[in-house]
């Protein structure tokens, strides 16, 4: 259990990110089911990558109140420049410094991939300003949405920064996990898509239901 459920006040309603939106009706949709943040691959590496030009029209698909995160593994600042009239939230996904994330004068968060000697304690003090830290899973030579799980209980009690909980999940599991962990949000990609980048109105729709069943149970 994460010092998120035992420092904080019991939160009203786990947050939840949808991720690697590629096509309009998906944004729409994910909006209509009440996602509060949604996230847009700008790394070329990925299968959900966009480009600046796709990110200019789907993020104006996003109404007030829903966040607009955009997704980097070690970019330059050129290239996070460039999106930056488009995204409310920077979400760094490699080796990024505290320092290189820090610069843009926007709210970033820090995904850190749970190697199994990764000391989350020391990472959350270098991350001092990030507006929280995403978990995700470990696997060597992969920046991450590899749609695997990693061992939940591996979360320390000491955690002070919210803790966004990614890594394979889906409706099935979900759940499972807010009742372990009890994160500020949680962060899914692959578990509500039918194909890459695709995401299926169904799956975000059983997604969403989970937490919601998690949060009153
Ligand atoms: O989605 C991607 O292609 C991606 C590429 C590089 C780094 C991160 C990526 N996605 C993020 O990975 C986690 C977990 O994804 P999944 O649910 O296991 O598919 C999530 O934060 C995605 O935003």
């Amino acid at each position: 259990m994460s010092l998120n459920a035992t420092s904080m006040p019991r939160l009203a309603r786990t947050r939840v990110k949808f991720c690697g939106f590629t096509r309009s009706q998906d944004v729409t949709d994910a909006v209509a089911l009440g996602a509060d943040a949604l996230g847009f691959v700008m790394w070329p590496g990925s299968k959900r990558a966009i480009d600046v030009s796709t990110l200019a029209s789907l993020a104006t698909l996003v109404p007030a109140f829903v966040t607009r995160v955009g997704l980097f593994v070690n970019p330059t600042p050129e290239e996070v420049q460039a999106c930056l009239p488009w995204l409310d939230l920077l979400q760094f996904h490699g080796d990024e410094s505290p320092e290189f994330c820090a610069q843009f004068g926007r709210a970033w968060i820090k995904a850190l991939r749970m190697r199994d000697d990764i000391d989350l304690s020391a990472a959350q003090q270098d991350y001092a300003g990030a507006n929280a830290l995403l978990l995700d899973a470990w696997r060597p030579g992969v920046p991450g949405g590899t749609g695997e799980t990693f061992d939940w209980s591996r979360i320390p009690d000491d955690l002070v920064k919210p803790v966004i909980l990614a890594g394979g999940l889906d409706a099935e599991i979900v759940g499972q996990a807010i009742t372990a962990v009890a994160p500020y949000a949680v962060d899914v990609s692959g578990g509500i898509e039918v194909s890459a980048g695709c995401k299926g109105v169904e799956h975000m729709q059983a997604f969403m239901a989970a937490v919601r069943a998690a949060d009153h149970g």
